[in-house]
């Protein structure tokens, strides 16, 4: 459980940060600029707040400056895995990997070096030296070395923002396993939804140096930019349905309805989260008949906020569980006579729900 209330001016921009997250991934989140990375280094201990608290426990505290504690960044035991992998480029991947091994106390070598090697899959390079690798396999690496240090946290700020989506597709499930395997706690800086979608148990939202949202990605990430239409977005929780082999789809089962994925996974029966854009979101009052679309998700509206002048974000609370949000004209909400309480049809078209996230 990471627990922040901190206050850093930097020249004109001024971070105040309060919030708890954990266990699990905490994922900071937000455009740029809103104060990711001056975060990550009071975190880390490359720099000091001008007030506040950081503590990894209830009697972990690595900064309080009320108390006058500051604990120096190589006694906090924080494993950092950057966008750029930072490997040592005259050492083999081994001894890159044990290069971590020695901050860490005997007592505390509770992650074995084997089990690292196999969870990242980086047995074959073990020999090699790191200019030799590709982008995906010095992440791996970087993670790794970070992970045999046993840090206390695990502070990844935008590991895969260097990657393509084919290498970022094999890592996520890697990061998943280290939360679920090795049990880390691990603060994670994106402002990739689909990333937070997917790894995130605790979402902190900022904007402008202030955190606006605190909570599941399916509480946060429809909030960010509320005046943004390309910006709002559901996190929709699903269960993977049958696969319909004949046309390449599985079924995402919802107590609001079925949707079909464009791409066949299994097993079925397993959770996932799907994002959908708000933009790719139709409203209809009757259940339609005779359309292309598939995918009809049932509920009444919760509210309609306005998007500026010509646009309103409807949000609309799904039979079963979850608030998808909608895009929509106001002329179309006046015309369907919209209002909250009313049961509305959600529409969405199966190629806009993005399946590359959820592969790997
Ligand atoms: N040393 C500094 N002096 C003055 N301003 C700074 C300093 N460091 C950062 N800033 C400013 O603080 C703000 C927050 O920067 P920060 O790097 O924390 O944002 P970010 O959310 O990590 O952005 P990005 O996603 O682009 O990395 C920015 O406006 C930045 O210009």
């Amino acid at each position: 459980m990471i627990s922040i209330d901190v206050d850093k001016r930097l020249g004109a921009f001024h971070l105040v940060a309060k919030f708890a997250g954990g266990p699990g991934i905490v994922a900071l989140s937000g455009r740029s600029g809103s104060g990711k990375s001056t975060l990550v280094r009071l975190i880390a201990g490359l720099d000091r707040p001008d007030r506040g608290r950081i503590a990894l426990g209830p009697a972990h505290v690595l900064v309080d400056t009320e108390r006058g504690i500051f604990v120096p960044k190589h006694r906090r035991r924080i494993g950092l895995v950057f966008q750029d992998a930072q490997l040592f480029p005259h050492l083999t991947v081994r001894q890159n990997l044990l290069f971590g091994r020695v901050f860490a106390p005997r007592a505390a070598r509770r992650v074995g070096f084997d089990a690292v090697v196999e969870t990242l899959g980086v047995g074959h390079l073990l020999a090699r030296r790191t200019p030799r690798l590709s982008g995906g396999e010095r992440q791996r690496v970087a993670i790794g070395r970070a992970l045999l240090a046993c840090p206390h946290l695990l502070l990844m700020d935008e590991p895969l923002a260097s990657l393509d989506d084919a290498r970022k597709a094999e890592i996520l499930p890697l990061i998943e396993r280290l939360r679920d395997e090795f049990g880390t706690p691990i603060v994670y800086v994106s402002h990739a939804m689909a990333e937070v979608a997917r790894l995130a148990q605790t979402v902190v939202l900022l904007d402008a140096g202030r955190v606006v949202a605190v909570g599941s990605p399916q509480q946060t990430l429809g909030l960010a930019d509320p005046g943004d239409r390309f910006a709002q977005a559901t996190v929709l929780d699903v269960t993977l349905g049958e696969v319909d082999a004949a046309y390449g789809l599985t079924a995402l089962h919802h107590p609001a309805g079925t949707l079909s994925l464009p791409a066949e996974l299994a097993p079925p029966g397993k959770p996932v989260r799907v994002i959908i854009h708000a933009t790719d979101v139709s409203l209809a009052t009757a259940r339609p008949v005779q359309v292309s679309i598939r995918n009809v998700l049932a509920g009444h509206v919760a509210a309609i906020e306005p998007q500026g002048p010509a646009l309103v974000a409807v949000r609309i609370a799904l039979a079963g569980d979850g608030l998808l949000t909608a895009s929509a004209t106001r002329k179309a909400v006046d015309e369907l006579a919209l209002a909250p309480g009313k049961p509305v049809y959600a529409l969405i078209k199966t190629v806009a729900i993005d399946e590359r996230p959820l592969i790997g």
